[in-house]
């Protein structure tokens, strides 16, 4: 039927911010670091750091090429990027860890991240993200513009002109949709279960909001891209 069938509009966004997610990708000699030998809990955390800020700069850039992004006020998408880091961040994470990895390789970055210094009242809720967004099976499409969906977020902190942001937003929420019933026709509520996804990732930022601070405590370095956006002093 025309409700829900994809627009040649829709299909050109569609392609734009897949074909932007995919472009940019973490180094392969960082990702290939993680493989390594053993290492201490002091130098996995140091690579998760050196992994997180090479995903803060894969992920400003996949936001620049966001259809409308770079129209929304400039302070704006500053706002956006900074309320939406760690949440894209982890996201993206439980994406790679579920989709691209062979299983060995899975085993041995769990076994790292385990061992990195991530207190396990963290560690347990963020497992169990990245296991439900593994079980959702996503194709790569509903994986980019869910990404986008959580980049333009109206309601984060200092943000100017939601309605700006809520129009972007509104119009991926709407391929998406379309996209998922094509996806899978099978299940009626999919798309309800990728945005209840959106929800625990909130959670899980605040968990990395305490974990930051627990860091900090015992003197863990960031790297001046990752205190920037994560508000670090
Ligand atoms: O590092 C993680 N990993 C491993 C990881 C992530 C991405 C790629 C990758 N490869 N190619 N593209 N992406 C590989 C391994 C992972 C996996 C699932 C979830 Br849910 C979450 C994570 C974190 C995200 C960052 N945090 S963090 O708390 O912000 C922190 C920063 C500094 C030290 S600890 C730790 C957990």
């Amino acid at each position: 039927s025309k409700k829900l069938e994809i627009n040649r509009e829709q299909r050109a966004l569609m392609k734009a911010i897949v074909d932007a997610y995919n472009r940019h990708q973490i180094p392969e000699d960082v990702a290939k670091k993680l493989l390594q030998d053993q290492y201490s809990p002091e130098e996995n955390f140091l690579l998760l750091t050196e992994m997180a800020t090479s995903q803060v700069q894969v992920l400003v850039e996949f936001t620049k090429n966001i259809p409308g992004f770079l129209s929304l006020d400039r302070e704006d998408q500053i706002a956006l990027l900074k309320g939406s880091a760690v949440e894209a961040m982890f996201l993206r994470s439980a994406q790679v860890f579920s989709r691209k990895m062979p299983t060995e390789h899975t085993d041995v970055l769990e076994e790292r991240v385990r061992k990195s210094g991530i207190p396990d009242e963290f560690m347990t809720p963020m497992f169990n993200f990245y296991k439900s967004i593994g079980e959702l099976h996503m194709v790569q499409e509903e994986q980019a513009i869910l990404t986008a969906i959580t980049i333009l977020t109206p309601d984060r902190p200092y943000v100017k002109d939601p309605q700006a942001v809520e129009r972007l937003q509104e119009t991926m929420l709407d391929v998406l949709r379309k996209l998922c019933v094509l996806q899978h026709p099978q299940e009626q509520q999919y798309f309800a279960r990728l945005l209840g996804r959106l929800t625990e990732l909130r959670t899980l930022s605040h968990y990395h909001s305490e974990m930051l601070a627990s860091w900090r405590m015992n003197d863990h370095k960031f790297t001046p891209l990752l205190c920037e956006i994560w508000d670090v002093q």
